[in-house]
């Protein structure tokens, strides 16, 4: 799963980033280890894959995980050349969701690029410009789909009347999320990737001691369908850099109850309806993955392994509780827990799975 970083300048995403980072770099057992500078992999930490690891011996555990891209902070004007964060917004056009870090903090040592602390301004300044970066892309589209379009190409046609209503809604201001998908033109999302379409959990970079998100960070949220967590981006990028005893004790001065980095980790699975589910076994690797709710066994085999879906025979399936219970898959198949499925079986959250296929 991927997830890019926009805000302001200054807003904080760095130092967010930069726990992030340090956050993936502790998971020393991750199996893709070349990480991009402005890329973090941050492991989605999991006490259920690690209790049953344990009781079956697995030989390691790989944690499921997110990449967090990091761009440059975006200003007002940027659509027309301000600043930085323009060109890297690029960068981001291929994630899943988008994390706005959002400046709620009073730190006047902290330079406000527009010199005062206004939160919903600030929102405002981001998704007008992420607006503007959508609005360019879908006209150079449209430029390039009318011709297609004017040749009677059926798909075309139905991606130009598309981009044609983005176009319009783009320009009075609303997010591409608003526009419906064209039905007869299944890849016109895929190709132009716009922004504004992603899933946004905003994160209100907050002064330290609180964890709370301000009611006007959160009502916005709220009514535009996204998310919202607090945390302090400062904090938490010196709380990175301790070792985790330390990191416990000054927590609990702080009174933060959790790890803000996980905080964000959930936020991004609440926010994108995912389910958590397992592959476990003894003296092999124990892995956590991620599934959309409402998806199957055959959708699992397929994050599994494109060849273990193809050659989908069948599942045995059991709730991670239900195994911890029975001490083992013996067990747990004698007890009956364990349960034969098809293709067709909705993963649940928590579930242990085994796929049996064909090579
Ligand atoms: N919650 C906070 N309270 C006080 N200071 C903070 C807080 N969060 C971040 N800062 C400070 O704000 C400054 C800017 O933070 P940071 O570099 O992370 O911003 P940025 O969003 O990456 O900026 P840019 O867009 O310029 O890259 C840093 O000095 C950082 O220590
Ligand atoms: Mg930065």
């Amino acid at each position: 799963m991927k997830v890019g970083i926009v805000g302001m300048p200054n807003a904080g995403k760095s130092s967010l980033f930069n726990a992030l980072t340090r956050a993936g770099a502790e998971a020393a057992n991750y199996p893709f280890t070349t990480i991009e500078p402005n890329v973090a992999v941050v492991p989605v930490q999991d006490e259920r894959i690690d209790a049953l690891a344990e009781m079956l011996g697995s030989s390691e555990i790989v944690h499921d995980s997110i990449d967090f891209h990091d761009i440059a902070g975006l200003v007002r004007g940027a659509h027309e050349g301000e600043g930085l964060g323009n060109q890297f917004l690029a960068n981001i056009r291929e994630t899943d969701a988008i994390v706005h870090v959002v400046r709620a903090h009073n730190d006047d040592n902290v330079i406000h690029p527009e010199g005062r602390v206004d939160p919903l301004s600030d929102i405002d300044t981001i998704e007008t410009e992420l607006i503007f970066a959508d609005l360019e892309q879908a006209e150079r589209r449209h430029g390039r789909v009318v011709r297609a379009a004017r040749g009677g190409d059926k798909v075309a046609i139905a991606e130009e009347a598309w981009l044609r209503a983005l176009i319009e809604a783009l320009h009075a201001g609303r997010p591409a999320r608003t526009v419906p998908a064209p039905e007869d033109a299944p890849n016109a999302i895929k190709e132009l990737q716009p922004l504004t379409a992603k899933p946004v959990l905003f994160v209100a970079n907050v002064d330290e001691g609180t964890d709370e998100v301000p009611a006007a960070i959160l009502a916005h949220a709220e009514a535009h369908g996204a998310k919202a967590v607090a945390i302090s981006s400062r904090i938490e990028a010196e709380l990175s850099e301790l070792d985790d005893e330390e990191a416990q004790v000054m927590r609990d001065e702080l009174g933060i109850a959790e790890s803000g980095l996980q905080r964000i980790v959930r936020g991004a699975f609440e926010l994108l309806n995912l389910n958590a589910f397992f592959t476990v076994g003894s003296g092999v690797r124990a892995q956590s993955w991620h599934l959309r709710r409402g998806l199957t066994a055959w959708h699992a085999a397929g994050e599994i392994h494109g060849d273990i879906q193809k050659g989908f025979v069948r599942a045995e399936v059991i709730g991670w509780r239900a195994l911890l219970d029975a001490g083992g898959y013996a067990a747990a198949r004698e007890k009956g827990t364990l349960r034969v499925e098809g293709r067709d079986y909705v993963m649940q959250d928590g579930d242990v799975i085994t796929v049996k296929f064909t090579p």
